[in-house]
């Protein structure tokens, strides 16, 4: 296999970094991927896309060295990594000014996180300013994260359970801010966890780490003395410290100014969680109905003791439910289910408030006002497609996110693609590509996707998680994407991108609803804490809002509908998709290459099966086939007319065929490396690198002749000694343009006449001359190379002889 074009790595190793179209064929794709992952090499270009197989061992690839390496450098100049990513995105942010966004996407444990965090260590170090404090916050509000939302699955030691998107801000090339969106924490590890698997990492770093008093004044144990803690059957994980973990979460506390009374909080409220976690009920019998009794007080005098709230109310709340009605209060009695629920729904309230405040803590922090005058990079690192023994409501959640992406995906890559290519009337042969569209109306659609049909449900009090799957295979039981179940279990299959995925619908409304019991959040508003009442409180206050009454003119309070989780889900999703449409992406792709966590272990079809359904295949021939860099007319000729190099071209010729001359002048054996369309030059990412190439050597010979001619002229005038005369400067500068040939100098002079005839002014009505500068300014338009180079001549004032100060600047119009 020839080395493609644009590979800047070693023809010698035989495997291309970039995959070669004329060797197009499943088959050589993977073999490619497979023979440079066995050279320890585990990143691919496809095109703009990189492709990353996860080797399950660090390299050393991620130092400074590779940062230099790399900085600057345009993607396919150097061997495919994750920091040509980091640079090309960022080096156009700062081109453009335009916002971008890297899309980091794979299976759990693929190296999505991973990837992530090499990313902004990259961006940190290039950034203009990486020793500020305002990096090494945005750096440290990582590890926070990780240790409260990532844990370890069967499939990840350290999976994070939340999606996030951090925007990262920047202004004059400088991290100035970051602001991270979290969706979708998942709840219910909280309380349960399947075998194997652990609770979030916090807990355990919290009780590996904490000294002997601290954990008393908690009044804590050892992790495996917490049923919240120990379902897994292991609270260790091999090769993870949680000590030293505990350290560096507590680094991160100080570095984003966690004050004591907070981090205090923060602990009260983990501990508040595992004590609940041990409660356990004694089932009571009486004559008409089951009701509990508290197993134990200990555990409810410390979480009365920890979060401040009245021992009585707690023990109410856990064991019986109150409602108010017509000024009647009525108190209903828990059977055990009930009672476990109860407590499971506190714990898991407790966490997931705490994991916003810390988010919203971190933006506070993180993100200022700045942002409003900065361009931004953004990086999503959102869960993975999920295909668990019992998929549940999380997973239909996880994956309709997951179907979101690769809706993106698809439109950024094919359809948008394509669309352009027939609507600029370029030959192109149509690439066949799978579109799910058709998934993501079955999951969303309004009114009867099964998210909406769900959100419908929990609208009716006597719906259940079977009327709920009745609607279901009523409104789909003919759709080829959805499948009802053989016999007459509880649940519905899905045809998603990836595959089929079976549901189990048990628990559906409940975990939509996901509504804490109006009395727990009273409960919890009371709690003496401050910081646990203001949580709880804009939790209540979320579900209220005031409206003003228009006949009485007072205000009067409306509850409205609880908003579900899909529906919030969905929002915030749509939301994000908005945000990076107004974005330039990027694509990282993660594959894992084996099932086991095995380091440098390459599974064929496991690999394949991921080249597969994330069309990854179609992306590769799109790509490779495709011109994906498009540039209007006038651009291009603004951009390239460097390339004619002198040669004249006729006034009267279309911008099309001025285009072409200038393409023309690469030679023919380029001919395939571009299309002129109707409006726009479409051209290989490859061929764009080369006229940039060519196009900034003339322009940096122009500019190097330019300057030494005036530098020449500068001397041979005296220059810096006539500058005081508005006539003289005249002179010079009319007979240094004269010789130079550069007409229309008009609009020159003139400028330099009002500006000098102002600081003149401002001289006579006595101002301070201190810090006055004369600018003089030449734009010179001529179609020679130099056209689009500026003189400029600054002229500080106040300095004690004429020539201090003054700066002679030959700028290169870009
Ligand atoms: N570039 C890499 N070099 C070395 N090891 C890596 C790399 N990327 C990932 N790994 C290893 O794989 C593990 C899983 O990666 P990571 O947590 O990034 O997966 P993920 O795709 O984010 O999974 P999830 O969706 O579950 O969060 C890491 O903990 C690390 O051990």
């Amino acid at each position: 296999m020839e080395v493609a074009e644009q590979n800047g790595g070693d023809p010698e190793r035989g495997v291309e970094d970039m995959i070669n179209l004329s060797l197009l064929d499943e088959e050589v794709i993977l073999k490619n991927i497979k023979a440079r992952y066995e050279r320890e090499l585990i990143y691919t270009f496809t095109g703009s896309i990189l492709v990353s197989v996860n080797p399950y061992k660090m390299f050393n690839i991620y130092g400074l060295d590779m940062v230099k390496k790399y900085e600057g450098r345009a993607l396919g100049n150097l061997p495919p990594h994750l920091f040509a990513i980091g640079s090309t995105s960022y080096s156009k942010m700062m081109k453009d000014l335009e916002n971008q966004v890297i899309v980091i996407s794979g299976e759990s444990g693929s190296g999505k996180t991973e990837a992530t965090k090499l990313v902004m260590q990259y961006l940190a170090a290039v950034n203009k300013n990486g020793n500020n404090l305002i990096t090494e916050q945005i750096l440290e509000a990582n590890p926070l994260l990780e240790s409260f939302g990532n844990a370890k699955t069967i499939r990840n030691d350290n999976s994070s359970r939340f999606g996030k998107y951090i925007e990262v801000f920047f202004k004059s090339g400088s991290m100035v801010g970051a602001r991270t969106s979290e969706y979708l924490l998942e709840k219910s590890r909280i309380v349960t966890q399947a075998p194997d698997e652990r609770n979030y990492h916090v807990f355990y770093e919290i009780l590996a780490g904490m000294t002997e008093d601290e954990r008393k004044k908690y009044g804590l144990q050892t992790a495996n003395k917490y049923f919240y803690l120990n379902q897994g059957g292991n609270c260790d994980i091999s090769g993870r410290n949680d000590v030293e973990n505990y350290r560096v979460l507590t680094g991160a506390f100080h570095v984003l100014n966690f004050e004591g009374n907070e981090k205090e909080t923060i602990y009260k409220i983990l501990a508040s969680v595992l004590h609940f976690g041990n409660i356990f009920f004694k089932r009571v019998h009486d004559s008409s109905h089951d009701t509990v009794l508290l197993g134990n007080d200990a555990e409810i005098k410390w979480i009365s003791h920890l979060l401040q709230l009245s021992e009585d109310w707690l023990k109410q709340a856990l064991t019986s439910k109150v409602t108010e009605t017509r000024g009647d209060r009525v108190v209903s009695p828990f059977n055990i289910d009930q009672a476990l629920d109860s407590r499971d729904a506190i714990a898991k309230a407790l966490y997931s408030r705490l994991f916003t405040y810390l988010v919203e803590k971190i933006n506070l922090i993180t993100c200022r006002s700045e942002r409003e005058k900065s361009t931004s990079l953004a990086l999503l690192d959102i869960f993975g497609f999920e295909d668990f023994h019992t998929n549940s409501f999380e997973q239909l959640n996880i994956n309709y996110a997951n179907e979101t992406m690769q809706f993106f995906f698809n439109q950024h890559i094919f359809r948008i693609e394509q669309n352009e290519y027939s609507k600029e009337n370029i030959d192109w042969r149509h690439i066949e590509f799978l579109d799910n569209q058709p998934v993501i109306d079955l999951l969303a659609s309004k009114p009867a996707g099964i998210l909406s049909i769900l959100d419908d449900e929990c609208s009716f009090p006597q719906a259940s998680d079977t009327s709920f799957l009745e609607k279901c295979h009523f409104h789909h039981a003919n759709n080829p994407l959805y499948e009802k179940p053989r016999m007459s279990d509880p649940e519905f299959f899905i045809r998603h991108y990836a595959g089929k995925i079976k549901y189990n619908v048990q628990q559906f409304l409940d975990k939509n609803k996901d509504t804490l019991r109006s009395d727990v959040i009273e409960l919890l508003c009371e709690s003496k804490n401050r910081t646990i009442a203001q949580m709880f409180k804009e939790m209540r206050d979320r579900f209220i809002t005031k409206t003003l009454s228009k006949t009485t003119g007072r205000y009067i309070t409306v509850k409205p509908r609880t908003p579900t989780v899909a529906a919030g889900f969905t929002e915030s999703l749509l939301s994000l998709i908005d945000s990076m449409s107004k974005c330039n992406p990027f694509f990282v792709r993660c594959l894992k290459p084996n099932n086991h966590k095995a380091p440098m272990y390459f599974e064929s079809s496991v690999v394949l099966d991921q080249l597969r359904y994330t069309g990854m295949l179609e992306t590769i021939k799109i790509r490779k086939m495709g011109y994906p860099v498009r540039v209007k007319f006038p651009a291009f000729i603004e951009r390239y007319r460097f390339l004619l190099q002198g040669q004249k071209i006729s006034t009267h010729l279309l911008p099309n065929d001025v285009c072409a001359t200038i393409l023309k002048t690469q030679g023919t054996q380029f001919i395939d490396q571009y299309k002129i369309g109707a409006t726009k030059v479409f051209m290989k990412e490859s061929f764009e690198q080369r006229l940039d190439e060519v196009c900034g050597k003339i322009k940096i010979d122009s500019v190097l002749i330019l300057q030494k001619s005036i530098r020449g002229y500068l001397a041979r005038k005296s220059f810096l000694r006539t500058l005081e005369s508005t006539r003289k400067i005249q002179v010079a500068l009319q007979g240094w343009i004269a010789r130079r040939r550069f007409l229309a100098v008009k609009h020159g002079i003139v400028r330099i006449q009002a500006q000098y005839r102002m600081y003149r002014q401002r001289r006579r009505y006595g101002k301070s001359r201190k810090g006055l500068t004369l600018l003089v300014q030449k734009r010179i338009n001529t179609t020679s190379p130099e056209k689009g180079l500026t003189l400029l001549v600054q002229k500080r004032i106040n300095t004690t002889s004429p020539e201090k100060g003054l700066t002679l600047l030959v700028q290169k119009k870009d």
